[in-house]
């Protein structure tokens, strides 16, 4: 049952504590970090590319970000995937605004490419770019629906081996042999930055933890952010309840809100 299966991977979280490396953007870096405390890991923020040989050894996943992509990075992102295959360690990448400029899409493919072990984690609009579809791209935020990035994710998913996670008012999990539907978490997320990008650093940890799907980091997501938009006013509000929420979820709220199909 898969209930059980996201309950075991949010325990093993807790109890591995996994290092997950960030190479991620600006606008993000304290909230993912937080987050990724509260969920019961352990995040370190690094770029730079001579450490990234000794990081990788001993870290349990490379989160790579693209939010504020700089082409000073680009060199430093690859090295980092390259040195995460060495160690088998997984990749998550986040193809940030993937569609809205030729540097984005091609460094979100180039990194693609690279990865042996990789989760993408993007809503629609990136999916589909990506995926070299005709997406609606305004910046950052995704301007279609989840559902309509399926397509897309299985194309992602044959191609570069990878498992898709396509996040929006319904997230889809698309691995090769399994599609799984949540209709979690609330309408105020997208008024939040960062709540993609904190998923991404989430799957990290639950990729480092044994969870190579997406699936139990949407979930714990989900639900934490539904209970947190029961508590706020607003936005602002609302990112201080997500790191509560994220502390604080039992295996209880789990069973009794998980929309899963
Ligand atoms: N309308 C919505 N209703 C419920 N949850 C949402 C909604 N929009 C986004 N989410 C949730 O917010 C998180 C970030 O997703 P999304 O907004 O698609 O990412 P991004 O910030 O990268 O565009 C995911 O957990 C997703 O399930
Ligand atoms: C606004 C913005 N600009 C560059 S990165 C970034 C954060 C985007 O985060 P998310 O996709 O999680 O909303
Ligand atoms: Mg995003």
């Amino acid at each position: 049952m898969k209930l059980d299966v996201i309950i075991n991977a949010l325990g093993q979280v807790r109890e591995q504590k996994p290092l997950v490396v960030n190479i991620t953007n600006y606008v993000v870096m304290n909230n993912t970090a937080n987050a990724l405390l509260a969920v019961g890991a352990s995040p370190i923020m690094a770029h730079s590319k001579e450490e990234m040989a000794e990081m990788m050894s001993f870290s349990g996943a490379l989160v790579i970000n693209i939010g504020t992509l700089d082409s000073v990075w680009i060199p430093r992102m690859l090295f980092a995937v390259e040195r995460a295959n060495a160690n088998k360690k997984p990749v998550i990448l986040d193809p940030v605004g993937c569609g809205a400029s030729t540097l984005r899409t091609e460094t979100s493919r180039d990194i693609a490419r690279l990865a042996d072990s990789l989760i993408i984690r993007g809503n629609a609009s990136e999916i589909m770019a990506l995926a070299g579809e005709n997406a609606q791209t305004k910046g950052v935020d995704a301007q279609d629906s989840s559902s309509d990035a399926i397509v897309a994710a299985r194309f992602l998913v044959s191609e570069y081996g990878a498992n898709v996670v396509i996040s929006g008012e319904t997230d889809h999990i698309v691995t090769a042999d399994d599609q799984i539907t949540l209709s979690n978490g609330d309408a105020i997320m997208p008024y939040v930055t960062g709540m993609g990008c904190t998923l991404s650093a989430l799957t990290g940890a639950f990729a480092a933890a044994g969870d190579h799907t997406g699936l139990a980091a949407a979930a714990v997501m989900g639900v934490a952010g539904e209970i947190a938009a029961e508590k706020s006013q607003g936005p602002g509000s609302f990112q201080l309840q997500l790191t509560d929420g994220l502390y604080n979820l039992t295996d209880d709220e789990l069973a009794k809100r998980l929309k899963i199909a």
